[in-house]
Parts: structure tokens; sequence; C-alpha cells
């Protein structure tokens, strides 16, 4: 909270986001319980802080990529006069949910006030004030305008993609040349590949015939803009279950606790299912300031998740086990780094695929070639897993694999931290 009582939204590092503020927008509402309530009307305001991070925009001097105060206020103005609700709850949720739907906002403060509430004592205002962001959404889907819907809807997405990345389109869908106009959510066409973005092999091991990512097809008719920057389609669900490799990581705290739980977590989020876990691997952690040792694992999955939704989710778990950030690969309650979604390649500001630095990793390569013996990495650095695993420069790191982690306390993790002494293994552990 700061000093004025708002809560402030950080982004994903952990440093304080911009904000933009809005307040006193005012309209007549029929929202209440009581009858007269909904028959006469009353005056319903409105304050709302939303969060995000407007260098872009003030780098090019575009309100493309930020969020326009005008439409913002008309959007909430909509909600406030628009269809009728009993509670200021339900108001303040639709507010969050319409101002959440820009893909630039990251967070938003709502307070809806109904000043001539009927309350039977003297008082000054009553307020609902939310806070809703990514990891908790708001409980209402975005509004549109009943008039507005055909037309334009009032929830436009502002883009915020990078880069271009690859879809393949459904047989037919159509494909327009660059100089046709920019629908507000379209897809980049394969063939259109950008130097950051290309086509890869398959992923798990299925090889080059192994399973390729169809995201959405291009609806008919809508149309497909090359080379610009459009809505970034790491935002769109595919169309069919999707393989994902998960890495997990950890060492402050119970680390084999958290990450037994984390496994769980993954497992009850709506749209993931796990299909297997690896072993845990004890290894000296890599980069960052000297700090304990860490459990690593990794988990196959399938999702139904976009990627970016996927990456919500997973840092939403992280930050219920308390992950905080402070430094560049300092030490952490959890970590969860997607490897791999499908065979999709890209680089994009929030998330890159496949993860960076898995190549060159033993600690996500070990146990994944473990519970995965044929996997293939695609993309630069890539190649069979276990043969990649085999030659990274921390491979002397990773101290032992124990295999019944999740059913079983593994005694030579002890502590708080999960530290055992250098090269002893648990009890049902494999040397590696
Ligand atoms: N494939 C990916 N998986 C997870 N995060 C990613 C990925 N690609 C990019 N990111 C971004 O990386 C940011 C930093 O993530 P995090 O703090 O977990 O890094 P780290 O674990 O310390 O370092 P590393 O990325 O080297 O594992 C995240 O906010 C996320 O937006
Ligand atoms: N051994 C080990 N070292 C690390 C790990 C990790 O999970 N295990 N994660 C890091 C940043 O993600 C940095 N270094």
């Amino acid at each position: 909270m700061n000093d004025e009582g708002r809560q402030d939204a950080l982004d994903t590092s952990g440093r304080r986001l911009d904000q933009i503020r809005l307040t006193g927008i005012t309209a007549l509402g029929y929202h209440g319980v009581f009858e007269h309530e909904r028959r006469e009307g009353q005056t319903f305001v409105a304050d709302v802080v939303v969060h995000l991070d407007t260098r872009r925009a003030a780098a090019r001097d575009d309100l493309a990529h930020t969020l326009n105060y005008g439409e913002l206020a008309e959007q909430v103005a909509a909600v406030l006069s628009g269809e009728p609700v009993e509670l200021i709850e339900t108001v303040a949720e639709r507010i969050a949910a319409t101002v959440l739907a820009s893909g630039v906002v990251q967070a938003v403060d709502v307070a809806v006030h109904k000043p001539n509430a009927p309350i039977q004592v003297p008082f000054g205002d009553v307020v609902v004030a939310i806070h809703r962001d990514r990891s908790k959404l708001p409980a209402a889907e975005p509004y549109v305008a009943r008039v507005a819907q055909e037309a334009q809807p009032v929830s436009r997405p502002v883009p915020t993609s990078t880069a271009t990345f690859p879809v393949t389109p459904a047989p037919g869908a159509p494909v327009v040349p660059a100089s046709g106009p920019a629908p507000a959510a379209s897809l980049v066409p394969s063939g259109a590949w950008s130097d950051a973005v290309a086509p890869a092999p398959g992923a798990f091991s299925g090889g080059p015939d192994g399973p390729s990512t169809e995201l959405e097809p291009v609806p008919a008719g809508e149309a497909v803009v090359v080379g610009e920057l459009v809505t970034d389609s790491l935002d769109q669900e595919p169309q069919e279950p999707v393989e994902v490799v998960l890495a997990l990581g950890a060492n402050l705290g119970p680390a084999q606790d958290t990450l037994r739980d984390a496994v769980t977590d993954l497992a009850r989020t709506p749209g993931v299912e796990v299909r297997d876990v690896s072993a845990l691997a004890r290894t000296s952690a890599v980069g960052g300031p000297e700090q304990s040792d860490y459990l690593n694992t990794v988990v196959l999955a399938t999702t139904t998740l976009s990627p970016r939704a996927l990456l919500r989710a997973t840092q939403a778990i992280e930050n219920a086990h308390g992950r905080e950030r402070h430094e560049r690969w300092g030490p952490r309650t959890l970590d969860i780094d997607i490897v791999l979604y499908g065979s999709v390649l890209a680089v994009t500001d929030d998330l890159e695929l496949p993860h960076p630095r898995a190549h060159e990793r033993a600690f996500v390569l070990q146990p994944w070639a473990q519970v995965d013996p044929d996997a293939i990495l695609p993309g630069l650095g890539g190649g069979p897993v276990g043969a990649l695993a085999a030659t990274a420069p921390d491979r002397d790191g990773v101290r032992w694999l124990a295999l019944d982690w999740l059913t079983t306390a593994i005694p030579a993790v002890s502590g708080d931290t999960g530290a055992v002494p250098a090269g002893q293994p648990g009890p049902e552990a494999q040397d590696t």
C-alpha cells in the first residue's frame, strides 16, 4: 500500500508499475437491491487507477501502446449507466474486467461510490474498492455496451506484441497483404517469419514429425496483416492441447514440499494436464550470488492455455509460494520456467520460447532426459536433451536424482533450505 491507501502493482521483475489515474467518473445508473433504485436510478461515481508500463508509449509518443484515458472514461461510464445489477461490488468487477481486457494493463484499482445509497443514517459516502490483476482476475466478463457491440467492442484490445509469431493458418484461411486494414486481433501467417521467430522442429520426442502447435485459425473473412505489429499470438489459445515442458527449481524454505505442492498446483490449474514428473535433482546453484543448492524437477504436461496464459498461471503459482524477486538468479522459494510450448519459437518482451537458457542448463536437461530419454530441444543450441545434458557446463553440479520424491520424503533433503552435504545421495537416489 502507498501513502494514499492504494496498492502499488509490480511488474514480473518486482518493480513498481506506472499508473494512469482517472477519478470522479460520474453517471446515472440503476443498480441496487431495492425496486425504487431500479426505477428511479441514482448517481454512481468511479475512480480507476490503471497499472501499466508507459515507457513504450512514451518512447514512441504513440497512443497505441498505452490506454487512451478518454476511451477509459467512456468505458467506465458505460458500465455505471449500463445493465443494472444489485451490487456495486458487481459494478466494480465489471469495470475491472473491462479495463483488464486491454493487453497493456497489468492491474487495476477500482472504487465505486454510491453517495446517495439508501442508508437510513447520515453518511458521507459508501465505496467498494477492489484491486485486480492477471493473477487475481475479475469475477465478471468485460462489459460491452449494447449499442456499440456490433460496430466496435468497447473493450478493444490494444496491440502489445514485439515480435511476430508463427501460426499455421487454417486451410483456406484468408491472407491479405500488408496494406490491408489492421484488425484489433489478428494472426501473422506462416511464411512471414521474423528474425526473432521461426518454425521449430517437433518438440518432445516426436522429432520433426512430432506434434506441431496449431493456434486458432484465422476466422473466415477476418483480415490478416503481414509485418505490422498486431495483437500478439502468444495470447491465443491453441485448437488442441499442446505439449509443454516446465522446469521447476527451489532453494529457499522447504524446497521438496514446495516443489511437490507446485506440481499439485499445476495439476489443478484449469487447462493444464500434468502427464509426467521427473526425478528430483539436487544441483549446485548456477549464476547469481553464492547460495545454497537447488532442488530441480521437470514436469511434462499438456495445455489448452495460450502461451502467455500459461506464463501467468506459472507465475501465480510462484507468487503463491512466496516468490520474491530481488536480484537476478538470486535464491528463490519457487521458480517455474516454460522450457517448451509445443513447437513454438518466439521472442517477445515477456516470453521467450523455448526458454533461452534451457539448452545449457544441466539442472533442467538431466531431469528432463530422465523422464523423457528421447526428448529433443528445438531451436538455437538445441538437440537431443540427453546429449546436451552430458556436455552442459554445469553437469558436475548435478549431485543426484531421487526417483520417488513425490511420495517419499528424501531424508537427505533436510532443514529449511533442503541442503545436504555435497555428494550425499538419498536412499532411492541414482548417482548421476
Ligand atoms: N520461457 C519462459 N519461462 C518463464 N519466464 C520467461 C520465459 N521467457 C521469458 N520469461 C520472462 O522472464 C522473466 C524473469 O523470470 P524469472 O524471474 O523467473 O527469471 P529467472 O528464473 O531468475 O532467470 P532465468 O530466466 O534465467 O531462469 C519473467 O518475468 C518472464 O516474463
Ligand atoms: N542449480 C540451479 N541453479 C539455478 C537455477 C536452478 O533452478 N537450479 N535457477 C536459476 C534461475 O532460474 C539460476 N540458477
